[in-house]
């Protein structure tokens, strides 16, 4: 169960899960990027990872589900529509989809959940983010896992209380909201900055990827570990056994 096919093969995430599988036993059955058909891939394979775009979430989806193959989903600018999608399929094929297949994202996201709940309200919460100037979604999936957890330490949902893209005349902070900033240039390859801000004084948690090494050698334990498993929605939490 170590065969793993790759949606996005030769795209960056595509070319550094290549170079982490020999190291973790894995095999490389193959890959698949746009204008290519995404189905022999899926059945040439034990589970599939996509790092691709989210306009091709769609057949990869199917792919997958037709092959009965596990995927490991690791698009980001994902809309509702594409979870709603995911959660469709999850009920016949094991899926774990997530912003960032990194451990020190996965820590940082229970560090800022507990920072939040312990806080309250009357911290604010801005999440900043930057990334290679080639990026195209906005803010990152990981800014947005983010903002998740420090509603979710807060009870509260992300939708209800998210402030994205301030410009102009925007008014006070409302108390309670959560606000995201994104910078674009050069070779970032991923930093993310939460800041509570109280009353004279501040905590910031970062985290800072250094190498897309980092996000490869997650994806390619996800997708081991999500080979065994029946169908369902999986998260990284559940792979890195925090
Ligand atoms: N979850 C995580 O830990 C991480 C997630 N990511 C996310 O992964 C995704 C890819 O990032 P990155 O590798 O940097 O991007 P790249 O642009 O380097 O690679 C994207 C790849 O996907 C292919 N692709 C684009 N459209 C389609 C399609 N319709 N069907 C099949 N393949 C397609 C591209 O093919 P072509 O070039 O032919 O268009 C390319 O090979 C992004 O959403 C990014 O945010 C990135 C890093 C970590
Ligand atoms: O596009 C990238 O490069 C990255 N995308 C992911 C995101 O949107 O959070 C993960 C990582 O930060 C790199």
């Amino acid at each position: 169960m170590n065969r793993i096919g790759i949606y996005g093969s030769l795209g960056r995430m595509g070319q550094a899960i290549v170079a982490a599988m020999p190291a973790l036993d894995a095999i490389h059955a193959g890959g698949a990027d746009a204008g290519d058909d995404p189905v022999p891939v899926a059945r040439n394979a034990d589970v599939l990872v996509d790092f691709s775009a989210p306009a091709a979430l769609e057949a990869h989806l199917a792919a997958a589900r037709a092959a009965s193959t596990p995927i490991v989903i690791g698009t980001t600018g994902l809309q509702h529509r594409h979870h709603a999608m995911i959660d469709a399929a999850a009920g016949d094929i094991a899926i774990l989809q997530t912003g960032n297949t990194s451990l020190g994202i996965a820590l940082l996201s229970a560090l800022v959940r507990d920072a939040a709940r312990r806080l309250g309200p009357d911290w604010d919460i801005e999440i900043a983010e930057m990334h290679h100037r080639d990026k195209v979604d906005a803010p990152s999936g990981t800014a947005l896992m983010l903002g998740e957890a420090a509603a979710e330490g807060r009870g509260l949902s992300l939708a209800d209380c998210s402030v994205e893209g301030r410009a102009g005349l925007v008014g006070a902070r409302a108390r309670g909201t959560i606000g995201f900033a994104s910078l674009r240039g050069g070779s970032v390859v991923g930093d993310h900055m939460v800041v509570l801000a109280g009353d004279g004084e501040r905590i910031e948690l970062a985290h800072r990827a250094e190498d897309r090494a980092i996000f490869a050698r997650g994806a390619v334990q996800a997708a081991l570990w999500l080979a065994g498993q029946p169908a369902g929605r999986y998260t990284m939490d559940q792979v890195l056994g925090l």
